[in-house]
């Protein structure tokens, strides 16, 4: 669950007065979620979300990600919309920790996409990347290949606690991803978690895109890799090349990929994989267990990089070339 800070009443009461929402009616703690608190806040102008940013998040960072949301929003993609105080900052303060409100997005995340959803989440991530491409901000990602090798080293000989001759598979994935990973490729401010619970439909439709606390500059493509990683394997840890084929073919639709960024998928997914199966083997060994932060299984993105290290080529995603059949 994630609601790492009490928001006592009168201090809520005192932080809304800054804005034009009326009074409090209600608000209780968000379960969902892992690096912020965030409440269900009802005010008599309506329904929104309360951010509370917790430590992991740097708070020089905030002004990247809020004028970010603003700026998607400004460009009609569906995503959360930082309310505007009558005067002051975006950025409040609320139980001594950075904190934002937020309009409310209506719909639901799926815990069990279809090939449909994938190929809307495509569209929509494409669409994303369109409409940043006059965006200001800029962010280093912090989590990116020349980061991984840190996180391996922070995770410590205990990542042979979780399975045996595991550091040195991760040691010569990592050696094979810093050697090849593609360079010059289009690049821009990528969403970089765009996992199904950061997606939301209503009635079939999708109706927004969350969580916008990792996104950074970053190659195009590697977000789109992060979505194949999170969208198109199965339960049971198997791919699904109709999913795939639905999300790259969405992307495509939107925003056509070049030879050189089909090329370079195979590796991107690859590194898509170590990133999530590096940050959750960190927190798998350094998270306590009495934490009430439901820790994600590494295991799960270990299996995926296991497989993905297979791929020679996009086309085993079960998509078309020009002129080459899948
Ligand atoms: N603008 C929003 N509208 C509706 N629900 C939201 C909104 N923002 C967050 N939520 C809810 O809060 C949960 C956690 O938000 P998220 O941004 O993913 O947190 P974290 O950054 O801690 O991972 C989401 O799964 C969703 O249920
Ligand atoms: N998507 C990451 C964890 C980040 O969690 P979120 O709730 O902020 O999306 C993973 O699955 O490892």
């Amino acid at each position: 669950m994630a609601v790492y800070t009490d928001v006592p009443e009168p201090d809520l009461a005192a932080f809304l007065a800054r804005y034009d929402v009326g009074r409090l009616l209600s608000y209780k703690g968000i379960a969902e979620g892992v690096e912020n608190s965030n409440f269900l806040l009802r005010a008599e102008g309506g329904t929104f979300i309360l951010t509370l940013y917790e430590k992991r998040v740097n708070r020089d960072d905030l002004p990247f990600f809020i004028g970010l949301m603003e700026h998607l929003a400004g460009k009609g993609l569906s995503c959360p919309l930082p309310v505007q105080p009558r005067e002051g900052e975006t950025l409040g303060e609320l139980a001594g920790r950075p904190a934002a409100l937020f309009t409310f997005l209506e719909g639901m995340w799926t815990r069990r996409p279809s090939a449909e959803h994938c190929r809307a989440v495509g569209a929509a991530l494409a669409g994303m990347h369109l409409a940043v491409r006059d965006y200001a901000g800029e962010r280093r990602n912090a989590l990116s290949v020349d980061a991984w090798r840190g996180l391996f080293e922070g995770a410590g000989p205990r990542a042979g606690e979780v399975e045996e001759g595991l550091p040195a598979e991760i040691e010569g994935e990592l050696r094979a991803l810093e050697s090849g990973w593609p360079q010059g490729l289009p690049s821009g401010v990528i969403h970089a978690d765009l996992f199904p619970d950061n997606v939301f439909f209503l009635s079939g439709e999708l109706s927004g895109l969350i969580d916008f606390y990792f996104a950074c500059n970053d190659i195009l493509a590697y977000d789109l890799a992060i979505c194949l990683c999170a969208w198109c394997f199965e339960q049971d840890g198997a791919f699904n090349v109709t999913k795939a084929r639905g999300l790259i073919d969405g992307y495509r639709s939107v925003r056509p990929l070049s030879e050189a960024e089909l090329d370079a998928l195979p590796m991107l997914a690859r590194g898509a994989a170590m990133r999530f199966l590096l940050t959750r083997l960190y927190d798998w060994i350094h998270i306590p267990d009495t934490s009430f932060v439901t820790k994600k299984d590494p295991r799960e993105y270990l299996r995926k990089s296991r497989f993905l290290r297979q791929v020679r080529d996009v086309r085993e995603y079960g998509i078309e070339r020009e002129g080459l059949p899948a």
